[in-house]
């Protein structure tokens, strides 16, 4: 099949018939659950004629009748012959026959036209039926004449105004019609045209013509035309043969890219994607999420309705990315697209997933010869448009195959795009939560600075944005100095500023959490990142807080240790400095643990840009592990040792200072702390060893001979 929404019509060609009603009886099946999910029934209104015969009798086979909750389908029709329901011309009886006496669903949801009316009675009794409330799909077809339902070319029923339901008349017999209308049709949810055979070829040649609003001057409009501009782009469900008058013949290039999820980053992604020349296919849940995507596109990104649909659509081996909520929703997708695929398509998971997952799921679809990517995708709604940073874990060659597309979404700078070959199977996804460790502790040190120069320097909102723009034009320059900056710049409307408005209490969605639980497995000491987590917790504590704050003294001495700004720079430098020491020390032993191969060169450069903790300093740790790529600590660097000493002085003023005076600045004493150990020959854990032998016999080894036996003494 092939699937186009760049030109006039949105088409789905199928190379037969049976092929089009398969796909269609899908995106049946597919919408009455999505649509009884979200509202709780599924209204959709069905056509009479020969041509979706079989595709109800293929819906009313027990394997597909099995998926549809009938209970909760209402059907409608949107047209009917005026005739007993009986007859052999009723739509109705089409329906009955070969739908509705074969399938469980309660006789008070078919909703039959009253053919025995007068059509505008008929037409004035359905109303009442129909409702207000949008019909959730129109499966529409198209005679030789252009016409659509019982809506005729030029005839009066196109003209039915604020009516849902209109009496109408068709040239051929019977003549007399009950007819939904084009109001109808432009409030349904979605329309999906049925149309084969090569004798509807050249008139569908005429409703893309027109679609393209290409009316020659006196030529009516088709009102399978007309339906398209009323409402809901409609999809067109065609065979080969009807496809063969179109301009394209139906044989529409194949997407070169698919996106599944079309919420804020899926969306995003996909825009960039196509930006930089890619044809891009994409499918949503939702399908409203979806339709909007490709409306604001204006057709440049191809719309599908059913996964089937979706995975056709796509130049093999496939590549495809699912931007949905991490957790259960990834594994649901892939068990829904697996049977679909192909051996070496490649399904990219770019949201926020717990490597361990990634590690699982690549190895269970290796298995069946698919290769699964954990992209890691950092940047948010801005980034994903514009550039972001990504951290690409998997096969090598399903690498390659992705590559031109990641290189050309990422961000540039100076150092080259910032996406790099991570590692393999979950190594994306433990870099991108190593990652996000790091922008919780980068965020903590900010907003103990704030804390510090507010508090002890007395700054207020302006003078804070004033210091922080300055900041960021220096060694701290980063993209979270830059945002706090104006942050502090913004005044509330009712007055005063933004900052001061908002509840001291920080959420999190489990990235930094997870980056301490795998510290703690893998014995790697984070402690600024921990801090940060910490940190986190304490101000969701707010109520607690406040009565605590009642009990709680603070000192009584508070020791001015004279700290200035250029103290708290200094500091807020160096405690930087920590955590992306400890988050890359953490990278390390993940890839000792799991085997993967980690340039840390090519890490520190894939962060210069596009990321949240993009920032100048990123470019002294790219130099640090050029250097020496198998520098041991960030910390011990020669540079990045000589920065930490040249601001230790103030580092230890501004974490005293903020300390005597009851500030708490767990992050940057956190830090501080971990270099303090960092460069202790000794440490007073020899103590600790000889309490463990002492009170349990643990033993420990001799300082003479530190790589000797573990010995026991009696202590007590
Ligand atoms: O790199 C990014 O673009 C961010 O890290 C992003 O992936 C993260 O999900 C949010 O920043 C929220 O994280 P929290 O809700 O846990 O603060």
């Amino acid at each position: 099949m092939t699937t186009t929404t760049s030109r006039a019509l949105a088409l789905s060609v199928f190379p037969d018939a049976a092929a089009t009603i398969e796909a269609l009886a899908q995106l049946f099946i597919e919408r009455a659950a999505a649509a009884i999910e979200a509202r709780g029934v599924f209204r959709v209104a069905l056509s009479g004629g020969g041509t979706p015969r079989p595709l109800y009798e293929r819906l009313a086979e027990p394997e597909c009748a099995e998926r549809v909750d009938w209970s909760k389908v209402h059907l409608f029709f949107c047209d009917e012959r005026c005739v007993p329901a009986d007859d052999a011309a009723s739509n109705m009886e089409l329906v009955r026959d070969s739908l509705v006496s074969r399938v469980s669903i309660p006789e008070g949801n078919v909703h039959p036209m009253d053919g025995t009316l007068a059509p505008a009675e008929g037409a004035a009794a359905y109303e009442k039926v129909l409702g207000d409330e949008p019909l959730d799909l129109a499966l529409l077809g198209m005679g030789g004449d252009g016409h659509t339902a019982s809506l005729f070319p030029g005839g009066a029923e196109l003209d039915a105004g604020e009516a849902r339901v209109a009496a109408a008349v068709s040239p051929n017999a019977p003549t007399d019609r009950i007819t939904l209308t084009l109001r109808t049709f432009g409030e349904a949810r979605e329309l999906v045209f049925l149309v084969l055979g090569a004798d509807k070829a050249k008139r569908l040649a005429g409703v893309e013509s027109q679609a393209r609003g290409e009316t020659m001057r006196g030529e009516t409009l088709l009102p399978a035309a007309s339906v398209s501009l009323a409402g809901p782009r409609p999809r067109w469900f065609i065979d080969a043969p009807a496809a063969a008058a179109l301009d394209s013949g139906g044989a529409a290039a194949l997407a070169d890219f698919g996106v599944i999820g079309m919420a804020v980053m899926g969306r995003n992604l996909a825009f960039n994607v196509v930006d930089h020349g890619f044809d891009v296919a994409v499918w949503n849940r939702e399908a409203d999420l979806m339709r909007s995507a490709v409306a604001e596109s204006e057709g440049r990104l191809t719309g599908t309705a059913t996964y089937a649909e979706f995975v056709a659509t796509l130049e093999r081996p496939r590549r495809i990315l699912m931007m949905i909520q991490a957790g259960k929703p990834v594994d649901m997708v892939l068990e829904a697209l697996q049977p679909l695929l192909d051996e070496g398509d490649i399904v990219i998971d770019g949201g926020n997933s717990w490597f361990e997952d990634t590690r699982r799921r690549e190895a269970s679809l290796r298995e069946v010869g698919i290769r699964f990517v954990g992209v890691g995708v950092s940047g948010g709604e801005e980034g994903a448009r514009n550039g972001p940073a990504l951290m690409p874990g998997g096969d090598v060659d399903a690498y390659e195959r992705i590559r031109p597309v990641l290189e050309a979404i990422a961000a540039k700078t100076e150092h080259g795009d910032c996406v790099t070959h991570v590692g393999a199977d979950g190594a994306g996804h433990f870099v991108k939560m190593v990652h996000n460790g790091i922008e919780y502790a980068d965020m903590q040190f900010i907003a103990e600075a704030y804390d510090v120069l507010q508090r002890r320097l007395g700054m207020g909102p302006e003078e804070l944005a004033a210091t922080f723009k300055r900041w960021n034009k220096g060694p701290l320059s980063s993209f979270l100095v830059q945002i706090t900056a104006q942050i502090f710049a913004k005044a509330d409307p009712d007055g005063g500023w933004l900052v001061d408005r908002v509840l001291d209490k920080a959420g999190q969605k489990g990235t930094g959490r997870w980056t301490a639980q795998v510290a703690l497995d893998l014995g790697v000491s984070i402690p600024s990142i921990a801090a940060a987590i910490d940190a986190r917790v304490l101000s969701s504590m707010k109520s607690d807080r406040l009565r605590f704050a009642k009990v709680l003294k603070g000192p009584k001495v508070n020791a001015d240790l004279g700290i200035t700004v250029d103290d708290v720079e200094a500091a807020l430098y160096a405690a930087k400095i920590g955590a992306y020491a400890q988050g890359m020390a953490l990278i390390h032993a993940g890839a000792e643990e799991y085997g993967w191969s980690i340039d840390s060169e090519e890490i520190a450069r894939i962060w210069t840009g596009g990321c949240i903790i993009r920032a100048r300093f990123l470019e002294t740790m790219m130099e640090a592990w050029r250097r020496n790529p198998n520098l041991a600590n960030l910390m011990v660097d020669e540079k990045v040792s000589t920065e930490l000493d040249e601001r230790q002085a103030a580092w230890r003023r501004v974490v005293g200072s903020a300390v005597s005076a009851g500030i708490p600045v767990p992050g940057m004493a956190a830090s501080l702390a971990y270099y303090d150990a960092l460069r202790s020959a000794r440490l007073p854990q020899n103590l600790v060893q000889a309490q463990r032998d002492a009170f349990g016999a643990h033993t420990y080894q001799k300082v003479n001979d530190p790589e000797g036996p573990f010995v026991h003494s009696e202590w007590l």
